[in-house]
């Protein structure tokens, strides 16, 4: 297993002028050895460009790729010992379960026991062992596409494997169960895995870390956890959770007095954090998860730290109810717990949204470091309660 340094740009253009030009901007990035990474963004936003960079089935335009600190830029897959799972499967009809999943330990002389040893294995693990004398050509596109993981996953010695969008042509039920199988798999066999996606719920099954890309862009490298409490860009924030963090314009004057959605908010007599710029508007963002939600009078004073709003809708979405509340201009979701009883539609309500989860952003950027926020916030949050 290899960690991976790219530091890098990538140009399908000769001769490359601005940042539209670029699929790749440029990027300093590690994947660290052993770990278990997903590229997660929408459709053109760069994944599979910097997952073939990282394969070696392209050389970019700018800049290096090393594995272990050596320079492999100008080598191929092979030159790199990468292992790759690709959208279909990648197998031969011919051969038998066995046959195919042996093939890459054949292909470099493998001892026949270690082979029958680790092929043992891999198929236990993908659960295809009851399988392994059938032909490949009889089979579901379920289980070849299993085949095909497993393929990727049985040699030992390989630097990293890398996964593009493989379970595509997956069941939906059968494509939940192998994530998860796929994750523990990570945890046993302690492989550097780089897995792209464009489905938020798998990249945060799958991964340790994932790399949040938008427009050529590597925005935020997290946890999920970091992903969903902070998200460092608006893009993080927009894209992940369901649905995203909603985004109100704000505003501090120079004494300090802050506006919300055009409306002001008392903040209980707590300062604000010093990032905050004064005069100068920026955007307040809070997940619905975070939103608290109370029914007033009219004519009730708004409580520290929330805006009036009127409530739009409301869905019953099952396991939660979503409110859409219109304040002023914009409009707000919040979530609510399955057993809460949601006021209705067309009812006043106070919506709190300055709370230790609130986070501030300039143009695009947090404006508070993750644990300064923190802190702050949850100064704020004991002055409110
Ligand atoms: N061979 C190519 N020649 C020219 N432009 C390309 C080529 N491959 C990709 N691009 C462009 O580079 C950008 C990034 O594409 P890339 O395929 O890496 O995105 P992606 O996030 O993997 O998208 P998808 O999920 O649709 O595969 C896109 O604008 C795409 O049109």
């Amino acid at each position: 297993m290899a960690r991976i340094d790219l530091d890098l740009a990538h140009a399908y253009r000769p001769d490359p002028k601005e940042d539209a030009d670029y699929a790749l901007l440029p990027l300093q990035m590690s994947f660290e050895d052993g770990g278990a990474y997903a590229l997660l963004g929408p459709s053109g936003c760069g994944k599979t460009t910097m997952l073939n960079i990282v394969s070696g089935l392209l050389k970019p335009s700018h800049g290096t790729v090393k594995f272990d600190g050596r320079d492999v830029t100008t080598l191929t897959p092979q030159q790199r010992n990468i292992a790759q799972v690709f959208q279909f499967p990648v197998i031969y009809d011919t051969m038998t379960v066995a046959e195919n999943l042996a093939f890459p330990l054949r292909n470099r002389g493998v001892a026949p026991d270690r082979i029958r040893a680790r092929v043992g294995k891999i198929a236990e693990m993908l659960e295809l062992n009851g399988q392994l004398d059938q032909r490949a050509s009889g089979l579901s596109a379920d289980a070849k596409q299993k085949i095909s993981l497993g393929r990727g996953l049985v040699r030992e010695d390989v630097s990293a494997v890398l996964f593009d969008e493989p379970l595509t042509v997956i069941d939906p039920h059968l494509k939940w169960q192998l994530r998860r199988k796929l994750k523990q798999i990570h945890h046993e066999l302690k492989l550097t895995l780089v897995y792209v996606t464009h489905d938020q719920v798998e990249a945060l099954t799958f991964a340790d870390r994932v790399v949040v890309m938008t427009r050529g862009r590597a925005v935020q490298v997290g946890t999920a956890g970091e992903l969903f409490e902070c998200p460092s860009h608006r893009f993080v924030g927009h894209f992940i959770g369901s649905p995203g963090m909603n985004f109100l314009p704000a505003m501090l004057d120079e004494r300090g007095g802050l506006r919300v959605a055009e409306q002001p908010v008392a903040t209980g007599g707590v300062a604000l954090d010093a990032a905050l710029p004064r005069g100068t508007p920026f955007s307040l963002g809070i997940r619905p998860e975070y939103v608290t939600v109370d029914e007033v009078g009219e004519g009730v004073p708004a409580l520290p730290g929330s805006l009036t709003g009127v409530v739009a809708q409301v869905q019953d979405i099952g396991t939660y109810w979503l409110l859409t509340v219109r304040t002023g201009a914009h409009m707000l979701k919040a979530r609510l717990p399955a057993h809460a009883s949601p006021p209705p539609a067309g009812a006043t309500v106070a919506l709190r949204v300055l709370n230790p989860h609130t986070c501030f952003y300039g143009a695009d950027e947090r404006l508070i470091a993750a644990t300064a926020g923190a802190a702050t916030a949850g100064a704020r949050q004991e002055d409110l309660a």
